[in-house]
């Protein structure tokens, strides 16, 4: 049976109304693909206390987490991931990268101009559908 992972994912908006997306390295599984900056969820963590702390060692900075706005099953090849995405605000320090190979801040309505880890695509469309009733 494949292994089930609960993954929380952070939507980091900036002033400007941009999202934080970070590509994946060539070592990483899911390589060379971009996502939502998070990582596990660990047992007796809540979810907005697992993203806060991946992000503070992830990207060396301080992140409040919010509401969940996607929460998706996606079917891996090897293992099966519950992704669920949180909205999230950056409180203090400027992120950097330490696993990842870029960050990238992109205004929503750009999201799919890059290629985005296969779990991330229902998220990536229900934001960019967000921005496109926004303007109507
Ligand atoms: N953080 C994050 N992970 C994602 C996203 N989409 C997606 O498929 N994933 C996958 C990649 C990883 O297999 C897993 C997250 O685990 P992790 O952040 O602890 O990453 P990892 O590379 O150390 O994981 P692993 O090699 O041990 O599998 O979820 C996303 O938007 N954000």
């Amino acid at each position: 049976m494949k292994k089930k992972v609960k993954v929380v994912a952070a939507v980091i908006k900036n002033d400007q109304e941009e999202i934080l997306c970070a590509l994946r390295s060539h070592d990483m599984s899911i390589p060379n693909k971009w996502e939502f900056p998070g990582g596990k969820v660990e047992k007796g963590e809540n979810l907005q206390e697992a993203l806060e702390r991946e992000i503070q060692e992830e990207m060396k900075c301080f992140i409040k987490a919010g509401d969940v706005i996607y929460d998706h099953t996606h079917e891996y090849d090897s293992f099966i991931i519950n992704l669920i995405a949180l909205d999230a605000k950056i409180v203090s320090g400027t992120p950097i990268v330490t696993e990842h190979t870029k960050l990238l801040w992109l205004p929503k309505e750009n999201l799919d101009s890059i290629v985005w880890a296969p779990a991330d695509i229902p998220a990536v469309e229900t934001l960019i559908k967000q921005t496109e009733r926004a303007h109507q």
